[in-house]
């Protein structure tokens, strides 16, 4: 538990904004006219892909224990998408929730895909394919395999719902469980182009109906505390960040946290039969056409752990290393994969020779291994024709010195690292200012750059034959 920042409000407005993802729970407070973070916090969550919601209140309460919520006028959540908790007549949680990252229903997925007649209907209905990461997989898989527990199910929320609720039921604020666009467009069974439910896949999927959150616009607060302090409505952490970042035409997110995703905000919504691309909403009433991978920073984690060394040192080494890694490649499937859609894969070392077997390699292959799985997404937009002018990377990795050398590279495009902030609280944040102000339009915040890193001159075509050496590994080894 860390607390940061001064408490004095000094007669600004201040609002905050939680980030209730994967690892841990962060806190954020800014001027509500400005977005100036005055006051940070973070405890962290148990590392499992199964988690009882208490777990995340516990966090929550840890990190916000210190007075970093004193004299704070609005807040909103933004939390980890797409994580089933199930709450029974007396609101109280049924099992735990299996998140975004369990991979137990990926047969549930591939049952409700061909059920409803295969992708394309999927992608009609809703605008995603159904993968394990998605809600309503999850909900097959518990009718099917805990059906007494499925049985006291009245109502399903999602994580940054239930959040909003605990936090309102604090006092006599709770009026009803809702969400938002961009969460609820995680789901599977709430499609971003009609703006509303399909709950005949709810039911397809659990075999009865149930209680789903009201969908509140972007800028509804949800209700308010005790101490009159605002809740908005929160979102998706993705959906966060790019409220948190004031996304501009061209501008490309690419965010390493527990997962790995790839986003922007249309005007639109886009279609992809492919899979790759899921068509979910955002925060402020458009669209939010999102790739995720299982596998981004953890992947640096683990290969650190191999060599035995930090992540500091992780950095120089592959920065020894040229590009290509001597021809080692690293697939990091190591959590099985969501982007391509291999629940079962594990990581696979490729092109392994005794001259190239060095620490400097391996640390290379593991940065270019995990950017590579990214540079599908980028692609994978290109391919839609969104417009990829620059990549904003956020996320805990993008710390890494290696990763903002290599990225650019890779993804064929400049990379721009914003000043280091938490960009899904700072997003949310933003949302609660909005809700807070009744305007039309989010409060305009500025984004602060730290840094940013163009293609090495010369390096261009090695990158280029890094890239399509991973895309024929994953076609070697997985038949793609
Ligand atoms: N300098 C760094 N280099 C590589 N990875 C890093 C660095 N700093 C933090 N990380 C990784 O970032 C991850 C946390 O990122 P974060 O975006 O907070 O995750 P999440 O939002 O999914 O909980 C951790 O796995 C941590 O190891
Ligand atoms: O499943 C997705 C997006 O579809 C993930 O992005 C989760 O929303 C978890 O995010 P992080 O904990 O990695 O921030």
């Amino acid at each position: 538990m860390e607390h940061q920042g001064d408490h004095v409000t000094d007669g600004r407005t201040l609002v905050a904004g939680v980030d209730s993802s994967t690892q841990s729970t962060k806190i954020v407070v800014c001027d509500a006219e400005t977005g100036e973070v005055v006051r940070t916090a973070r405890a962290s969550h148990p590392d499992a892909t199964e988690v009882h919601p208490d777990r995340w209140w516990e966090a929550f309460e840890q990190a916000s224990g210190g007075g970093i919520l004193d004299g704070v006028a609005a807040l909103a959540v933004g939390g980890q998408q797409h994580g089933m908790v199930t709450l029974d007549e007396d609101d109280a949680v049924v099992r735990d929730a299996l998140l975004w990252n369990d991979t137990r229903s990926a047969g549930a997925a591939r049952d409700l895909t061909a059920e409803l007649g295969g992708v394309a209907a999927w992608v009609d209905a809703v605008g995603l394919v159904p993968v394990a990461s998605f809600t309503v997989t999850k909900l097959r898989w518990l009718a099917e395999h805990e059906p007494d527990l499925a049985a006291r199910v009245e109502r399903v929320v999602l994580p940054h719902d239930w959040m909003t609720g605990q936090i309102l039921k604090q006092g006599n604020g709770f009026e009803r469980w809702s969400t938002d666009r961009g969460d609820a467009s995680g789901t599977g069974y709430w499609s971003a182009a009609d703006g509303d439910y399909r709950l005949d896949l709810l039911e397809r999927a659990f075999g009865r109906t149930v209680e789903v959150p009201e969908v509140l616009s972007p800028a509804q607060p949800a209700g308010r505390t005790a101490t009159g302090m605002l809740v908005a409505a929160g979102t998706g952490d993705n959906m966060g960040a790019a409220l948190g970042l004031t996304l501009h035409p061209g501008d490309v997110v690419v965010s390493l946290g527990t997962s790995g995703t790839v986003f922007t905000q249309h005007r639109s919504a886009i279609r992809d039969e492919t899979g790759a691309i899921a068509g979910f909403a955002d925060a402020t009433g458009h669209h939010l056409p999102l790739m995720c991978t299982l596998n981004a920073a953890r992947v640096l984690s683990a290969a650190a752990s191999m060599l035995g060394v930090d992540l500091a040192e992780l950095d120089r080494l592959a920065l020894e290393a040229g590009p290509g890694a001597g021809g080692l490649s690293l697939l990091p499937y190591l959590d099985g994969e969501r982007t391509p859609d291999l629940p079962d894969a594990t990581g696979t070392l490729g092109g392994l020779t005794r001259s190239n077997a060095t620490p400097e390699n391996l640390a290379r292959a593991a940065v270019e291994g995990m950017l590579c799985n990214l540079v599908a997404g980028v692609d994978a937009l290109r391919a839609k024709d969104v417009e990829v002018g620059r990549i904003l990377l956020i996320g805990g990795a993008a710390a890494s010195r290696a990763v903002r050398e290599v990225a650019p590279g890779l993804f064929r495009a400049p990379v721009v690292v914003p000043a280091p902030a938490e960009y899904v609280g700072v997003g949310a944040a933003r949302q609660a200012a909005w809700a807070l102000s009744g305007a039309a339009e989010p409060p305009t915040w500025a984004l602060e750059v730290d840094s940013e890193y163009a293609v090495r001159p010369g390096e261009e075509q090695a990158h280029a034959d890094v890239v399509a050496r991973y895309q024929a590994l994953v076609g070697s080894t997985h038949g793609l």
